[in-house]
């Protein structure tokens, strides 16, 4: 079944071409990843996406529904739930207290457990009182994860998540997203290819704005045009 499609979606920045009449679907109960040169419009299409920048012109629908224009905080209670790579998180608040706010909003009754077990779930269990703004910032991208997992999304967009993740921590991060499948949908923005390669079920890739490929990993990883876009991207 489709969550989401999206139908000629556009963004222009003046005369850049951030994101170029995409169209774009994404399966429910899926991990799907968006992959890309730097600048190819991947931050700027998820962001059309949940509705931080406003569409210019093309269609998005969600569950059956067209959310195109709705305002972001709509879309986040119809489930569209996300990360960025610059964190929101509530510095000055302990990383309980962060958690405790998306459980809350949710209308839990049980709400200090709840809030545990969505740190658990990201392992920062043991670090709940410490004030999130100290917190490393690999650890900071976890905590907005847990925020965004307590709201019990249907959708869970992440942009460059392990960014910022020690070795070590990346297979407890990809366990995590292994374990919110198939009630919630994830879409990975990953330059990682080792995360993208062993996560994703389905790769989008975007070049200058617009669709290169979309596929298995194993025809993105065969598609000569992605090859040459990397290679002349300069990173994979
Ligand atoms: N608010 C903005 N105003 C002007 N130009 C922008 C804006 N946001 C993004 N751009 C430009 O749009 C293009 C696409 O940017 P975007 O951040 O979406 O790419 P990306 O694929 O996410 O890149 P990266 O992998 O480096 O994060 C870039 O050329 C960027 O400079």
């Amino acid at each position: 079944m489709t969550l989401l499609s999206a139908r000629g979606l556009t963004r222009h920045f003046g005369g850049l071409r951030a994101v170029d009449g995409v169209d774009f679907d994404l399966e429910s109960g899926r991990i799907h990843a968006l992959i890309g040169p730097n600048g190819a419009g991947k931050t700027t299409f998820v962001s059309l996406l949940c509705g931080r920048i406003p569409v210019q012109s093309g269609s998005i629908t969600f569950a059956g529904q067209d959310i195109t224009r709705l305002p972001a905080h709509e879309r986040v209670a119809r489930g569209i739930a996300y990360t960025f790579q610059i964190t929101s998180i509530y510095a000055n608040l302990s990383v309980f207290d962060n958690v405790a706010l998306p459980v809350q909003r949710r209308g839990s009754r049980t709400l200090a457990a709840d809030t545990m077990a969505a740190l658990d779930r990201v392992g920062l269990a043991g670090l709940a009182g410490q004030t999130a703004g100290t917190l490393a910032y690999g650890h900071q991208r976890l905590l907005e994860i847990a925020m965004g997992l307590a709201l019990s999304p249907r959708l869970l967009i992440l942009d460059e998540p392990t960014q910022g993740l020690a070795l070590s921590e990346i297979d407890g991060f990809k366990a995590l997203v292994r374990s919110v499948i198939p009630e919630t949908t994830v879409l990975l923005i990953e330059h990682n290819m080792d995360v993208v390669m062993d996560l994703a079920e389905t790769i989008t890739v975007l070049n200058f704005g617009q669709t290169l490929a979309s596929g298995s990993p194993a025809a993105i990883r065969a598609n000569p045009a992605v090859q040459a876009a990397y290679l002349g991207g300069g990173h994979a």
